[in-house]
Parts: C-alpha cells; structure tokens; sequence
C-alpha cells in the first residue's frame, strides 16, 4: 500500500467531533461550476476505510466530474477534499496517485502497441525497482486472470480481459482508494460476474476501499456496501442498496419511473 505521511497523523481527523475518522475520504462543499452550470452542487461525501461505495444517478448528475475532482483531473470552484486526514485539494494527480488515489477511467487507456505485460510496466514503473519487475507483473496477472496473456496486445483480449487489465493497471499503484467509472460497461453477464467478484476479493484481502460509478443496478446491489444517489450535482440520497432501491423518490429519478 501507499505510505501515508506519518506528519498528518494528528490532523488525521476531519470529521466536526475532532475525533480520529475512520474516514479515508471527505470533501466539504466541493462545489464545480462550468460556466453557468453547477455540476457539483456544495457536496459533503465520505468514504470509509476499505467501504466499496456505488455512485448512481441519471445522465448528467454529475457523476464523472465528481471522481474527476478527487483525483484532480478537475480543480473545484470551491471546497475542500481530504484523503487520509490531509487536504489534498491543491495537490495535482501524481502527488493524489503517490497518496494513494488511482483511478480506472470509462474511457480506455489500454497502449494498443504493448502487451499486457508492457501495459503494466507503466504504473508498475513508479511503484517498484526494475529488479522486481517481472515478479510483481506476473503476481498481478495471476490475481486477474491473465496470465496466458502476458505476451498479448489488447486487440487479442476480450473486452472483459480488457477491462480486468485496466483494473489491473490500477492496482498496480498499490491504491487504498481506487475509483472506478463503469467497469461493466458493454461487458456480458458472465464477465460481469467475474468483475464483482474480483471487486470483493480486493476489497477483503488488500482493504482497498473503491468509488464505483455504475448504471447496472444489478451490478451495484451485488457489490456495494453503501450507494449514494446524485442528482443534478447533489447528494440526493445515501444508504444501503435496499434503502435506496425501493426509495420511491429515488425510483423516480433515477429509474424513469412516472412522477
Ligand atoms: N468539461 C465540461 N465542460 C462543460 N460542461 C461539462 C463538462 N463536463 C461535464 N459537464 C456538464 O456537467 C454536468 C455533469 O456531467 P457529468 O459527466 O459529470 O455527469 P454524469 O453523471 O457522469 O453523466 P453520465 O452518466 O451521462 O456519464 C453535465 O451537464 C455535463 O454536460
């Protein structure tokens, strides 16, 4: 994992007790505006350590932008994020990705030219020393599945061996928080499946605690420890799935179900 900064551990608490948080992510009044339109409206969101939280909400809601501020792709009009008790809100991308933030985008950023091998060696660059290289691309690999494609480029992949080597990639950064923008998206049932399991499996043996945009509410009831409804840049709802799935409101906004 990600070393911490040991100086922040006295400030590690953000939560208004002034008590140490479990919380590994806050954002106070993070607020993004393009133009005249909010995108973000004033949002107050944490994360707890090693929680796997789903992101619902219809097109539009602001969903993207919000994992775009936290790991810095977007800077915020106004408010604050905190990761691990620090205020990471001036920080560029690097320095949240050596914090410990690594993000697999919707978009994919496979290198079509490299093998699955060569696509690891990317992040694995800033993680370990040359020597360790193989060792630790091969430990990945097996952990995802894709070991017989170590010498494969990502046209020879499915497009679920595709979307694992993203994750892969990810995890290769030694994430605690890893975030996640449709990693379902197009795939089938099955591959779908496969993915949620290796969601689960990373969130209890690494700990790593994960923010999922996701449409495939089947998806999220199988994953998520808790979901949270954005709705036109705001916080709309959070809860468990069930909380969530049978609020009539939320049913309305988010299922296209008659007002
Ligand atoms: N770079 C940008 N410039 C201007 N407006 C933007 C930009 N990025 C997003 N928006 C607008 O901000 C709002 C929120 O967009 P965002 O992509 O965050 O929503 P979303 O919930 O992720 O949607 P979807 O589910 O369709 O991906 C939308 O109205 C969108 O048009």
């Amino acid at each position: 994992m990600a070393a911490s900064d040991p100086t922040v551990k006295t400030t590690r608490a953000v939560d208004e007790t002034g008590e140490r948080s479990s919380r590994i992510l806050q954002t106070r009044d993070l607020h993004k505006e393009f133009g005249g339109l909010t995108a973000t409206d004033t949002v107050d969101f944490a994360v707890e350590e090693g929680e796997l939280r789903c992101l619902i909400g219809p097109n539009g809601a602001g969903k993207s932008t919000f994992l775009n501020l936290i790991t810095g792709q977007l800077e915020p009009t106004a408010g604050s994020i905190y990761y691990d008790g620090i205020d990471i809100t001036p920080l560029p991308s690097h320095e949240r990705v050596d914090r410990g933030i690594s993000m697999k985008f919707q978009v994919p950023t496979l290198y079509e030219d490299l093998t699955a091998r060569q696509n690891l060696r990317i992040p694995l660059q800033r993680i370990v020393d040359a020597d360790e290289f193989e060792t630790r691309t091969r430990e990945l690999l097996a952990q995802f599945d894709l070991l017989a494609e170590i010498d494969e480029t990502p046209a020879a992949l499915s497009h679920g061996q595709q979307q694992r080597l993203e994750i892969a990639m990810a995890m290769a950064l030694e994430p605690t928080l890893m975030l996640l923008d449709e990693p379902v998206a197009g795939l089938s049932v099955e591959e779908t499946a496969e993915v949620a399991e290796l969601l689960r499996t990373i969130q209890a043996e690494e700990g790593v605690a994960f923010i999922v945009i996701e449409h495939d509410i089947d998806f999220v009831e199988t994953i998520a420890d808790r979901v949270t409804v954005l709705d036109q840049g705001s916080i709309f709802t959070e809860g468990t799935i069930e909380k969530v799935k049978t609020d009539p409101a939320v049913r309305r906004i988010y299922l296209g179900e008659e007002r």
